[in-house]
């Protein structure tokens, strides 16, 4: 028998998962992805399609609980040590990787109103792995965490200050993907101490601006719904949109809260997909239009950000959109001509590491990120193996 790491990363309609061996360099035994929850799920691992014997309704607990048995029939020669686990909001208090322990638990529960889309499906994986595995001790990992180096400045709201001093601040998320990326720029940019761009661009999207490879400013605010135009959420919104919605439009909170969170972004202005994949092979001008929405928020959100650390060295594309779209990373970095940014079209349309010229004063880089990794070394370290 040999020891193994459990990583789990749910998502609003995903979990994606990972076993590590505890070797200095925790080597991958496996990694997959359960997808469309609620819609009908499936589950790739490893690269290949695997069965899921779940209803189509199944929630995140049932598969949660499928899970777990599933790693613990197909790994029998494989000790689960510990888990980990992506947990999307940790407020004021979380800001470093916290073992689970009881008095915890009620302290996430009490964030969930503030990543209702996430936290209660992370805390959900948390109780699955508590069923399935009753001792082992737990260890969650913040994505709020790698913001809070930022200035007061950068988290503050222009809101009166009781506010403020009751926790309504800029958070910032994708903060696991950033810090991983994070860790590979010596290995990519000239200067990876520079003024940096990361834009994690996939279901949900957002941007961190680094300097030394610390978070200095994000797009994303006090919830993940600020910032970027995203698969279902809106991103950037003028609140007086919400007064009408709830007073002019008799809307409930529940029904503004939905319309802002699951049917805006790329879903609501196409009217035809949440998915970048089906609205750039779709001709139907709305999808063109959402489109465009993205790209033209992304360059704007980069000029934004580009002007906090005053001038930018490098922009980095990762997730989803920003590791497999050549097409949206070419829109993108044309936008950011005005940057000094000049594309290498051949290098772009392979995704190779870097996808400017060597003639040009910014470089843009496709870097993947891991956020499954960043959390088994959290782990690894939090338990000392
Ligand atoms: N080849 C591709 N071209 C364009 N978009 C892609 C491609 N591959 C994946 N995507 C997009 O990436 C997004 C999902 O990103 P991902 O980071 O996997 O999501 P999540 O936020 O759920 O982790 C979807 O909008 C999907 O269409
Ligand atoms: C915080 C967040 O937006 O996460 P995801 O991209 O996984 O939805
Ligand atoms: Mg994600």
């Amino acid at each position: 028998m040999s020891n193994a790491l459990l990583v789990l990363n749910a998502g609003s309609s995903s979990i994606k998962y990972a076993l590590y061996g505890t070797g200095p360099d925790l080597p991958r035994i496996t990694q997959g992805q359960i997808d469309r929850i609620g819609l009908g799920p499936a589950h790739s691992a490893d690269g290949a399609t695997q069965s899921l014997p779940v209803s189509a309704d199944a929630t995140h607990g049932d598969i949660l609980d499928w899970l777990t048995q599933h790693l613990s029939a197909s790994f029998p020669t494989h000790t689960i040590v510990a888990a980990g686990h992506r947990v999307v909001h940790g407020g004021q208090d979380f800001t470093g990787p916290t073992h689970v322990t009881p008095d915890i638990i009620p302290r996430l529960e009490a964030l969930a109103p503030l990543a209702p889309g996430h936290q209660p499906h992370n805390l959900a994986g948390i109780h699955a792995v508590a069923r399935g595995w009753p001792n082992i001790p737990q260890i969650a990992c913040f994505d709020t965490a790698f913001h809070r180096t930022q200035s007061r400045l950068a988290q503050l709201f222009a809101i009166p200050q009781s506010l403020t001093d009751g926790g309504v601040l800029r958070y910032g998320f994708h903060g696991l993907s950033y810090h991983y990326v994070s860790t590979q720029l010596e290995n990519h940019l000239d200067n990876p101490d520079g003024r940096v761009i990361i834009a994690h661009l996939g279901n949900g999207a957002s941007m961190c601006a680094l300097k030394n490879r610390q978070s200095t400013a994000t797009t994303m605010g006090f919830t993940a719904l600020d910032g970027l135009v995203m698969g279902r959420r809106c991103g950037e919104l003028d609140p007086g949109v919400i007064f009408y919605m709830l007073r002019d439009l008799g809307m409930s909170v529940a029904e503004v809260e939905d319309m802002l969170s699951r049917n805006s972004g790329l879903m609501g202005v196409s009217g035809i997909s949440s998915d970048m994949r089906d609205l750039l092979a779709s001709d139907a001008p709305a999808a063109a239009e959402a489109v465009d929405l993205f790209v033209y928020q992304a360059c704007k959100k980069i000029g934004a950000l580009a002007a906090t650390m005053g001038g930018l060295d490098a922009l980095v594309f990762t997730g989803g959109i920003g590791e497999n779209s050549a097409k949206i990373r070419a829109r993108i970095v044309d936008g950011c001509a005005w940057l000094g940014a000049q594309l290498d079209t051949d290098a772009n349309n392979i995704s190779e590491a870097r996808i400017t010229t060597h003639a040009s004063r910014l470089a843009a880089h496709v870097i993947p990120t891991d956020e499954e990794r960043i959390i088994a070394q959290a782990v690894s370290a939090k338990i000392a193996l």
